[in-house]
């Protein structure tokens, strides 16, 4: 498999005493799931930001594609982040409450114009029209473009914000919880959607999350973190296996698979 991320060596601290990430050394390959997990504070959402390019790590690279994602700045690295997209836990929050929904799910492409996915060739002239497709594929009907995100439920606002990730047809999609903030009835679906999506457009993905069942589901292999530190990484079938460490063991114990 063709690597299309590498993490070398990363540290990260915000302060003398607060050391988010140490040494931190993994890759991710093209049309790979990567689970990242960890409890609260081992330095999830800080690689993550690091990842795409919103913090700037103390040591170490990141390589995307074959470019040096960390030494860019400006015009570059504006080029190179659209590769990236993220899906949030909470797709309240991420959404513009006062943008309708097919506003949402093309401001992206309306931030790098010169960008227009295969997918979207076909409609490129109309916004509109884009926006169709592209909650088409999430599953989402043509009546919901004009509604507001509070005028849907959470599950529906997961999957637009998924769309919105999809619309610049990401090499990687970094998935941050995307199921905590919703019913449990829900969050199989947006699992099995993020999962068919992934088939479709062969993205990678980084997952993000504490729940070992849903990263179990859906990774190749699983990264485990603690305290900034990588304690394990390994593929998702070795995950009972007896060579696992102790912390990975003590967190498959506490989950329910
Ligand atoms: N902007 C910041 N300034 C100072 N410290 C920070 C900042 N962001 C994170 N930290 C600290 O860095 C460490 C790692 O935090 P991070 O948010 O990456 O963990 P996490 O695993 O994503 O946690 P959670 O699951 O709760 O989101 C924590 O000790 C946190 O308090």
């Amino acid at each position: 498999m063709k690597t299309l991320l590498e993490v070398k060596q990363i540290s990260k601290s915000y302060s003398a005493d607060v050391k988010a990430l140490t040494d931190i050394s993994f890759t991710v390959g093209e049309g790979e799931c990567l689970g990242l997990v960890g409890e609260s504070g081992s330095g999830k959402s800080t690689l993550a930001k690091l990842i795409l390019g919103l913090e700037r790590p103390d040591r170490g690279e990141i390589i995307l594609n074959g470019v040096h994602f960390h030494t860019l700045k400006g015009r570059s690295l504006r080029d190179a982040r659209k590769h990236v997209q993220v899906v949030f836990q909470d797709p309240t929050a991420s959404l513009n409450p006062r943008l309708p929904i097919w506003k949402a799910v093309i401001e992206p492409l309306e931030n790098y114009p010169d960008v227009t996915p295969a997918f979207l060739s076909e409609v490129r002239n109309s916004k509109r029209e884009m926006a169709a497709v592209l909650l088409d594929r999430v599953g989402l009907g043509q009546e919901l473009l004009d509604r507001y995100p509070h005028q849907l439920s959470g599950g529906q606002r997961q999957r637009v914000a998924i769309a919105r990730g999809l619309s610049l047809q990401p090499k990687l999609l970094i998935c941050d919880e995307p199921t905590s903030s919703l019913d449990v009835s829900i969050q199989a679906q947006i699992l099995n959607l993020l999962k068919e999506l992934r088939n479709e457009f062969n993205m990678s993905y980084l997952l993000i999350s504490h729940d070992m069942a849903s990263v179990r589901f859906m990774s190749d292999r699983i990264a485990v973190l603690k305290n900034g530190n990588l304690v394990d990484l390994f593929t998702s079938e070795e995950l009972f296996s007896s060579e696992r460490q102790v912390y990975t063991r003590q967190m498959v114990e506490a989950a329910v698979l």
